[in-house]
């Protein structure tokens, strides 16, 4: 019988139809889950780390520097999605539910010195569990030969609709190019969940994110499935333009890029849909994504992801659920305990590389925060809203302002976790 036939599976279209929203609530069959912790998503940022890197080796002599940088970080940005929505389905057949981390859980790993190219360096991940309720990820991303630093941070808010599982993305992305003195901002698109009831889910990106640079320029992509642009999955259409006000016309692009950010896009010159006679942009298929090195478990420390859930995830991976539940309910109960003797204790789990920062209380955040700076030039919310949502529109609505941004001088102090 097929999966999507199985008893269990049908029960649980049934249980997802009485969704309360909480995700965690949701008691998937064995099948669906994954042996891997949210946590380690933050892996797929950088899994083209000379991408990301690229904007530092273009000839700052040329007059349009700034422009192929915006194309440069365009590019890297493109080249993550695939890693970001598909590597389950490509690895383990199907979208997995993924493991809940616990506050204060940590996933870290370097991408190291690239033998091939010697102007990239060392690169390191840091991902930290900095909140449980609701669950947010925090990571930065450390490249210390080309002064570059991506750090970041994702919680989600899931709606369940009759067919699919709609995720709205909250928090962001922001890149600082020391060496140029250029930071990028980067807002993370909504997603849909499809095939859940034929129990062969994969991820459709919707809407439209940004990426708005310090210099000006502003890249505007727009996401749709199958049956819109082309009739193909996982399909986006990016423009790039001078500036957030010339966004407002789409034949003041500069460049157009569309395709597919699973597989092959082109890039042309103007506001005009590029094809397969364009010049080809990212070809996903062919650039194969460059894995995080991690110590093996007998050297983590136990906050460490893999090594806190290694019997979680043996478990998983035997489909055993009696054994996954007792030893998921292992970590929780202890996690709980935690949690209760810092209520009696008076005091907070105190977060290790990261800290909130309140946009509204100025003695926060520094004078030149380049969230601020960033969401103001591309008319963007600066609250802790739905992810791109512009100033004033429906989703501007009043929330927490606190936001999470990676402190260097933290790591550096950092003894406990080796990298
Ligand atoms: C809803 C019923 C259910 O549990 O169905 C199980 C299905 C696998 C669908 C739900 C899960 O699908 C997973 C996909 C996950 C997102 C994938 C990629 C990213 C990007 C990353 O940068 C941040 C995290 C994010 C948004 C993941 C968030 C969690 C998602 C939606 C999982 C769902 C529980």
């Amino acid at each position: 019988m097929s999966v999507a036939g199985s008893t269990s599976w049908t029960s649980f279209i049934k249980s997802i139809a009485s969704y309360n929203g909480d995700l965690s609530s949701l008691t998937a069959p064995p099948f669906i889950l994954s042996p891997v912790s949210l946590t380690e998503y933050s892996e797929y940022w950088s899994e083209h780390t000379d991408l990301l890197l690229a904007p530092n080796f273009i000839d700052s002599k040329r007059p349009d520097a700034a422009l192929q940088r915006q194309v440069a970080v365009t590019k890297w940005f493109i080249s993550t999605l695939r890693s970001q929505y598909c590597s389950r389905n490509e690895t383990m057949g199907t979208e997995k539910k993924p493991l809940n981390p616990f506050l204060g859980e940590v996933f870290v790993g370097k991408w190291p010195d690239n033998t091939k190219d010697s102007r990239l360096g060392e690169t390191i991940l840091l991902s930290e569990q900095v909140s449980h309720h609701p669950p947010v990820t925090a990571y930065s991303i450390i490249n210390d030969k080309n002064k570059t630093l991506l750090q970041g941070y994702n919680r989600i808010k899931a709606s369940m609709s009759p067919t699919s599982l709609s995720v709205k993305q909250f928090g962001h992305a922001l890149i600082q190019y020391d060496n140029l003195n250029e930071q990028y901002l980067i807002t993370l698109p909504p997603l849909h969940i499809e095939g859940i009831i034929v129990a062969n889910p994969f991820v459709e990106l919707e809407g439209k994110s940004y990426i708005q640079s310090s210099n000006g320029y502003i890249t505007v992509i727009e996401y749709s499935g199958r049956g819109y642009f082309s009739g193909k999955k996982n399909t986006f259409k990016a423009r790039i333009y001078k500036d957030a006000a010339s966004s407002k016309v789409k034949e003041n692009a500069i460049y157009t890029i569309s395709g597919q950010w699973s597989n092959i896009s082109y890039i042309k010159e103007g506001s005009t849909t590029p094809s397969s006679k364009d010049k080809l942009f990212f070809d996903s298929t062919k650039t194969p994504s460059q894995k995080l090195q991690v110590k093996p478990l007998e050297e983590q420390h136990p906050l460490e992801s893999r090594k806190a859930w290694s019997k979680v995830a043996e478990a998983v991976k035997s489909g055993d659920y009696d054994l996954i539940h007792t030893e998921k309910s292992k970590i929780e109960n202890y996690q709980r305990e935690l949690r209760k003797a810092e209520l009696d204790g008076g005091h907070n789990w105190g977060t290790r590389w990261f800290k909130e920062i309140d946009l509204e209380n100025p003695s926060t955040v520094g004078s030149e925060d380049p969230l601020v700076k960033l969401a103001n030039m591309a008319n963007l919310s600066t609250k802790n809203v739905v992810s791109g949502s512009t100033r004033n529109d429906k989703d501007d609505k009043p929330a927490d302002f606190k936001h999470w941004r990676f402190v260097r001088e933290l790591y550096d102090k950092e003894t406990e976790i080796k990298i």
